[in-house]
């Protein structure tokens, strides 16, 4: 990983065990009710083939503030060097969020992943589900 801001520390894992390490805004910014910005890390990583970092909100800020990230999860690519940026989202109806630089605004965390290769066939082979989806199987207030 490499620090474009050499102020602000690496991200950082809170507890042994947590997926996700939080990442840190460089810059205050100011969120109006539904506004979004797109917020710099001051990090870039370098991953090894087969692996991504997906960009995840914290829940914590989302409970208490109702801050999101628009594209959650956001996918860093293992080719990508540029800086890993966040696009937050204030989702409260009513309140501003205010966020200083240095601020934990969100958690990375990496996975292995698998890649396809699309086959074209004509026909897939059934399953119990089928096409059922979208509330198929019931909702709120159904057995
Ligand atoms: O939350 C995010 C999502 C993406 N990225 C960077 C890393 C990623 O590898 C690159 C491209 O992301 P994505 O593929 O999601 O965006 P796109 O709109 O498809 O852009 P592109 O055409 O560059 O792939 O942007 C971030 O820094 N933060
Ligand atoms: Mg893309």
């Amino acid at each position: 990983m490499q620090r474009l801001d050499p102020d602000l520390p690496l991200p950082s894992y809170a507890h042994p065990g947590d997926a996700g390490a939080d990442l840190v805004t460089t810059v205050d910014v100011t969120l109006a009710p539904g506004e979004r910005a797109m917020v710099p890390t001051g990090v870039a990583i370098a991953l090894p083939e087969g692996f991504v970092a997906l960009v995840h909100p914290r829940s914590g800020l989302a409970a208490r503030h109702g801050l999101s990230i628009v594209n959650t999860p956001g996918t860093v690519d293992a080719g990508y060097r540029g800086e890993i940026k966040v696009m937050l989202i204030n989702h409260d109806p009513r309140e501003p969020i205010e966020l200083r630089r240095g601020d934990r605004i969100a958690q990375l965390v990496i996975q292995r992943f698998e890649r396809a290769a699309f086959v074209d066939v004509a026909a897939l082979p059934e399953s119990v589900r089928g096409s059922g989806g979208y509330g198929s199987t019931g909702g709120f207030g159904q057995p």
